[in-house]
Formats: C-alpha cells, sequence, structure tokens
C-alpha cells in the first residue's frame, strides 16, 4: 500500500481521501528540514502546502518517493529540477485557492482605500479619531494589473463590479481574451503613470524579479496604492519603504514577503502599511478544495498511474491510464531494446506511432521509450526525467503519428538515428495487452521481450540453430523461448532466446565464435 506524508496544515479530508483510496497516511507538520530527512524515506508521497521547503537534501533523503503534491498554486517551495532529476512527480492545484486569494487582493485594497487596520486600532485603543481617517472611493480609479492569469482575471471581474477602471500589464494577455476581461492590456510604464491602484498576480521568475523595483515605483502616480498578494520578491521593500515614507506612495498592502515567515521588517510600523501573514489561500473553502484536489491528484497516480497537474510530466488521466498502461509497457521494452543494441552518439530518437496507438495520449508514450532508452545507460532515469536527459545528451526527440492501420492493427516503431544511419525497432500488442517486438533493424520477428535474451545475428544456413542449441546445452543454459526471422533465404538473420539466467561473457565468447554468427549479445528486460 502506497504511503504518503502530509507535511502541511491541510483540511481533514485530504487524509480521508487518502485512506478511502488505498493509500496510507501520515500527518506530521512543523517538521525541521533534519526531522523530515529522517522520516521521509518511508514515504512514497508528500503533500505539503508552502511551509515545507522541498530542497535537494530532502529529495536526496527520499528515496521512495514518487510524487510531491502542492496543495495551492505557487510551487517555488519545491526545487523541481531536483526532482525531475530523481524522477520525482511535482502537482499542484492551478485553481482550488484562485477565488480566495482574488477576494484576499480586494480586501487589502479596500484595507489601504480606507485604512482600516489602523482605523481599527485607533477605535480599540478608545482614540475615536474621525477627522484622521479620510479614504478614497474605487469606484472610477484605475486598478493597474500586473499578471492577468487566473487570480488575476477573477480580481479584474470584481474589480470591474466595483466600477473601477482596468488596465493590465502581461506579455502572454492575448488581445482576444483582455477584449473578453473587459480590459485595457498596456505597456508596463503605461501601467505605472496611469494606475491609482497595482495588484501584482505573477509568479517570481527571473523576469518579475522586482518588476516593482526603484526606478519602477519612481514611475507611479503620486498616492498610488499597492498590494502584493503574488510572491514576495515581486517588489523592491526597501524601495517601498522609502516611497512610503516620502509619501510618494499612499498605501501598501503585502501578503508575501521576501524572507517568509516574516517576523521582522523594515515595512513593519510604516503608516500606510498593511500586512496579513501569508493568508491569500486561507479560507475554509479554498483549503478544502486544494485539500480535496491535492489527495484526489495523489492518489490517482500512486494508486491508478494518473498524472494531473504535473509541473515536470506530461498529464495522464486515471481513465486513460489503464489503456496506456500496455503501451507504456511496450514503449520502454523497445526503448530498452534499441538503448542495448545501439552503441555510439545518438542524435534523434523518433517514436513512430501507427493504428490504434496513434489514437493515444503520445507523451506518456515517448517518455517512457526515453526511460527504457536510458535506462541502459543510468539506473536514474525514469518517464519523469527522462525527456530532460534526452535532452541534456542532445537527443532530438521527434514524435510522429499514422492514424492508418498498417500490418498491425497497432504499432509503434521506435528509430534511432547515429553516426551510422538510421535504424528501427517496432512493437505491437497481442490481444491489445501483450507486448511483442515485431520488427528488429527491418527483420520480421515476433518475441516478447521478457527477463534475459540471448540475441543472435547470423548468415541464414542450413545447420546453423542445431549448432547454437547443442551449445547452449552443453553449457547448461536452459532456452525459455525461441524467436527467429530473417531478411531473406541465405541473407542475414536474427534470434532472440529467452533463457533462464543472464548470459555469461564465456558463453557469448563461444556463440561468437560459431561460423556465421556476426553479432551476439545478452540482452535483459
Ligand atoms: N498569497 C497566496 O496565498 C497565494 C499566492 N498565489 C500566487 O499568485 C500568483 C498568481 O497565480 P495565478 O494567477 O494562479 O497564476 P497564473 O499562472 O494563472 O497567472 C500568472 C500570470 O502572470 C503572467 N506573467 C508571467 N510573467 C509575467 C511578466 N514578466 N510580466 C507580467 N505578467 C507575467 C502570466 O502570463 C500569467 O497570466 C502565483 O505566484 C501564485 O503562487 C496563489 C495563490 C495563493
Ligand atoms: O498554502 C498556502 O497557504 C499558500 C498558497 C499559495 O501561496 C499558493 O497557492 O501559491
Amino acid at each position: 500500500m502506497p504511503k504518503v506524508l502530509i507535511a502541511d496544515k491541510m483540511d481533514p479530508k485530504a487524509a480521508q481521501i487518502f485512506r478511502e483510496r488505498g493509500v496510507e497516511v501520515d500527518e506530521i507538520t512543523g517538521k525541521t528540514p533534519e526531522e523530515l530527512i529522517a522520516i521521509i524515506g518511508e514515504y512514497d508521497g508528500l503533500a505539503i502546502r508552502s511551509s515545507t521547503k522541498v530542497t535537494k537534501a530532502i529529495l536526496a533523503a527520499a528515496t521512495n518517493l514518487k510524487v510531491i503534491g502542492r496543495a495551492g498554486i505557487g510551487v517555488d517551495n519545491v526545487d523541481i529540477p531536483a526532482a525531475s532529476a530523481q524522477g520525482v512527480v511535482v502537482m499542484n492545484t492551478p485553481f482550488g485557492n484562485s477565488i480566495t486569494t482574488a477576494e484576499h487582493a480586494i480586501a487589502l485594497m479596500f484595507a489601504l482605500a480606507r485604512q482600516l487596520p489602523e482605523a481599527d486600532a485607533s477605535t480599540q485603543a478608545g482614540k475615536w479619531e474621525k477627522n484622521r481617517f479620510m479614504g478614497v472611493e474605487l469606484t472610477s480609479k484605475t486598478l493597474g494589473l500586473i499578471g492577468a492569469g487566473n487570480i488575476g482575471s477573477i480580481v479584474a471581474d470584481r474589480a470591474r463590479g466595483l466600477k473601477m477602471k482596468v488596465i493590465a500589464f502581461d506579455p502572454f494577455l492575448s488581445p482576444e481574451r483582455a477584449l473578453e476581461l473587459g480590459i485595457e492590456k498596456v505597456e508596463l510604464d503605461d501601467l505605472l503613470a496611469r494606475a491609482d491602484f497595482i495588484t501584482l498576480h505573477t509568479p517570481l521568475t527571473d523576469q518579475t524579479r522586482n518588476i516593482l523595483s526603484a526606478e519602477a515605483l519612481a514611475k507611479t502616480k503620486k498616492g498610488v496604492r499597492i498590494v502584493n498578494c503574488a510572491r514576495g520578491g515581486l517588489i523592491d521593500e526597501a524601495a517601498l519603504k522609502a516611497g512610503l515614507d516620502s509619501g510618494h506612495i499612499g498605501g501598501a498592502a503585502l501578503d508575501v514577503f521576501v524572507e517568509e515567515p516574516a517576523k521582522a521588517s523594515p515595512l513593519f510600523g510604516t503608516p500606510n502599511f498593511v500586512s496579513t501573514p501569508h493568508l491569500g489561500a486561507s479560507t475554509t473553502e479554498a483549503q478544502v478544495n486544494v485539500a480535496i484536489q491535492v489527495a484526489e491528484q495523489m492518489a490517482d497516480f500512486l494508486v491508478a498511474g494518473g498524472v494531473t497537474n504535473a509541473l515536470n510530466m506530461p498529464s495522464l488521466s486515471a481513465e486513460e491510464a489503464p489503456r496506456l498502461k500496455p503501451y507504456m509497457a511496450l514503449a520502454e521494452k523497445l526503448g530498452s531494446l534499441v538503448g542495448q543494441l545501439t552503441h555510439g552518439a545518438i542524435a534523434r530518437i523518433s517514436v513512430h506511432a501507427e493504428g490504434a496507438a496513434a489514437e493515444l495520449n503520445q507523451k506518456p508514450i515517448v517518455a517512457a521509450v526515453l526511460a527504457g532508452f536510458l535506462r541502459t545507460q543510468t539506473d536514474t532515469v525514469n518517464m519523469v526525467n527522462a525527456p530532460l536527459l534526452a535532452k541534456e545528451r542532445g537527443i532530438e526527440v521527434r514524435e510522429v503519428r499514422t492514424e492508418r492501420e498498417g500490418d498491425y492493427h497497432t504499432l509503434l516503431r521506435v528509430s534511432v538515428k547515429t553516426d551510422a544511419g538510421e535504424r528501427s525497432v517496432a512493437g505491437t500488442l497481442f490481444g491489445d495487452s501483450a507486448p511483442r517486438v515485431v520488427e528488429l533493424f527491418g527483420i520480421k520477428v515476433e518475441a516478447d521481450l521478457a527477463g534475459h535474451m540471448l540475441y543472435v545475428v547470423n548468415e541464414d544456413a542450413p545447420g546453423f540453430i542445431g549448432r547454437l542449441g547443442t551449445l547452449l546445452g552443453t553449457a547448461g543454459v536452459n532456452i525459455g523461448t525461441f524467436h527467429l526471422g530473417r531478411r531473406s533465404a541465405g541473407g542475414e538473420a536474427v534470434l532472440l532466446l529467452s533463457i533462464d539466467d543472464a548470459v555469461t561473457p564465456e558463453l557469448l565468447a563461444q556463440v561468437r565464435a560459431l561460423p556465421g554468427v556476426k553479432t551476439a549479445m545478452g540482452l535483459a528486460f
């Protein structure tokens, strides 16, 4: 039974779903990295929010880990390249907390417009400072969105309901989508010059880090009010403090900080500064949503092989998974076969799906071919890191589909291009489930690829099979299955034999010494 660790506080629905789906679950929150390292080795899955930082060191100790599920959107607390390199799938829940976070941005906008936190503190301190707190209306003001994805779009919708004019800077926002959202797409400088309120809704990337730098803040309208519910690091905090102190910035509300947890900040205590401790996603509704979603996604993966919302692997629904499973087995075997039979640098691997195979999701099939192929070179490869490893090794990967059936109802062909040219192997599924190789470098065969195998290429001549059989019998090698194919009578022939034990170097030397043998190799699947 797969075992999952819930390492951050999560709605109890998550644990309930894991159990219902046959996944054992431990909830151990608030651990230090060292404590997590000590226990992570026993888990197949790790469910987190934003508190747990999944570093290289934690991954190195996570020897059984197959999936990390982030109950939320941002995955900047997970070292995704390290997870991918280790073959661990990383999933998030991209929509479950968007409305909640958008509402928090709107709440903070109101808090700034009416100085609600300061007015509250003053009133509860018995001061009744009615004249001190003069606010502004949101109606007719210009809201500048930086980032108009899921959350930005919801903020835009709510702001339009509040009769604000919404402009947005987002290089990836299409004019059609802007029109649909009823917002004006602008350049950043234009937004800075026109916005009365600015809210940020982008991930933290090299392009967005300090997008509100000292220079950008200097271009804003005097009195601008700024809200960041996305990620710390989008705003230069020192420049923000200077802008608030000088009065150029009329107010700022941060839910997120460069350093979290933010227990001390020069911004704390600054007039017109409002802060919350990364509460954007903290509503009952959002937490139930993300807990259910992350548990279902992780259970789908661990129990049925379904992949949803993965950041480092192609999607594969739990419904598709059973249909794809035999194809993935075939793809891995074909990849492994060409990997074992090919020497030297590989320039390209092409995966060609024909007939029924062409109707399927090709991404997992291609990843399985690459994993099978690369496993002949490294042990640490799986479907998650295989495309990355192939890229690192300079292998071009091609995907081809032909829906028309050829000789077989369904066929996968894997071709490798090396300095010596291009060669291919092909396989089909018998009864839609049993993988069989049906072509080996242009020679028709029909073999299951399983266990230990002896591969021999020889000149087709009478008596050869008898001599080989005698040699194997004398060497005490038991033959399980025997598959034969030839290019033409008297031409090149190929033999694939399954045997009980691994082929020894001594046996190979004897086989290679038989008259007519061109190549002999031991294979393992
Ligand atoms: N405070 C909190 O508790 C929460 C924070 N978040 C954060 O909110 C942010 C936005 O989330 P979503 O809207 O779901 O993400 P999304 O991926 O749907 O939208 C992000 C938008 O940013 C845009 N973008 C990317 N690079 C840009 C650039 N250089 N300049 C301008 N725009 C750029 C993208 O085109 C996209 O439209 C994420 O960082 C997420 O982690 C999300 C949920 C809760
Ligand atoms: O889980 C949380 O409280 C933080 C949510 C968040 O930042 C996100 O989903 O990106």
